[in-house]
């Protein structure tokens, strides 16, 4: 299967360092939504692995992060594409979960949920931990100047991490 994984805050929607707290504040990044329509168009799955600290953290609520994902399912929805599974963590830093990025648990539980391999998969991110959680498991680390991407890149990233623009520069390159 054509399966790509996607980070959702700084990759899908714009990020902020005081999180994405209300459905208000979760607000599409141009191109993302119509990207994603695309790539389901064109026979991809999109799923996408969050960390969501917030929740831990107090900042927002369970319904609210569901509310946020339940938009961009109807945005995409209504360019006649679809959203695959959505996996978040919403662990705090010191939890020590297996979920949490750089860990690859999400990738391997949007893996288990597909019956499908990692191996080569491309894992679109913003921050450093989504492209150790790619290398983790043999994924394509997937870097996006949008978000946190220009001071990931700032900060070097690995030889073998592919970089683009944006998720609609993504979907450009696998259509
Ligand atoms: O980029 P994804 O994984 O979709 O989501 C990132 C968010 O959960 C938040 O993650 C936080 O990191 P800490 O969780 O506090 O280390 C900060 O980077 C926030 O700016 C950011 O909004
Ligand atoms: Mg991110
Ligand atoms: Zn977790």
């Amino acid at each position: 299967m054509k399966l790509l994984i996607l980070d959702r805050d700084g990759v899908i929607n714009h990020d902020s360092d005081a999180y994405i707290k209300s459905l208000e504040e979760w607000i599409p990044i141009a191109g993302s939504v119509e990207a994603i329509a695309q790539l389901s168009k064109a026979g991809w799955t999109v799923a996408v692995a969050t960390n969501q600290s917030g929740i831990a953290r107090g900042y927002y609520s369970l319904e609210t992060l569901e509310a946020m994902h339940a938009r961009l399912r109807a945005l995409v929805a209504a360019q006649g594409g679809e959203v695959g599974h959505i996996v978040y963590c919403p662990h705090g830093p010191d939890e020590g979960c297996a979920c949490r990025k750089p860990k690859p648990g999400m990738l391997r539980a949007i893996a288990e949920h597909y019956q499908a391999e990692l191996a080569g998969v491309w894992f679109v991110g913003d921050s450093k931990g989504d492209l150790e959680a790619a290398l983790a498991v043999g994924a394509q680390p997937v870097l996006v100047k949008t978000g946190k991407g220009e001071k990931t890149l700032d900060k070097g990233v690995s030889q073998d991490t592919l970089i683009f623009d944006d998720l609609a520069a993504v979907a450009r390159a696998l259509i």
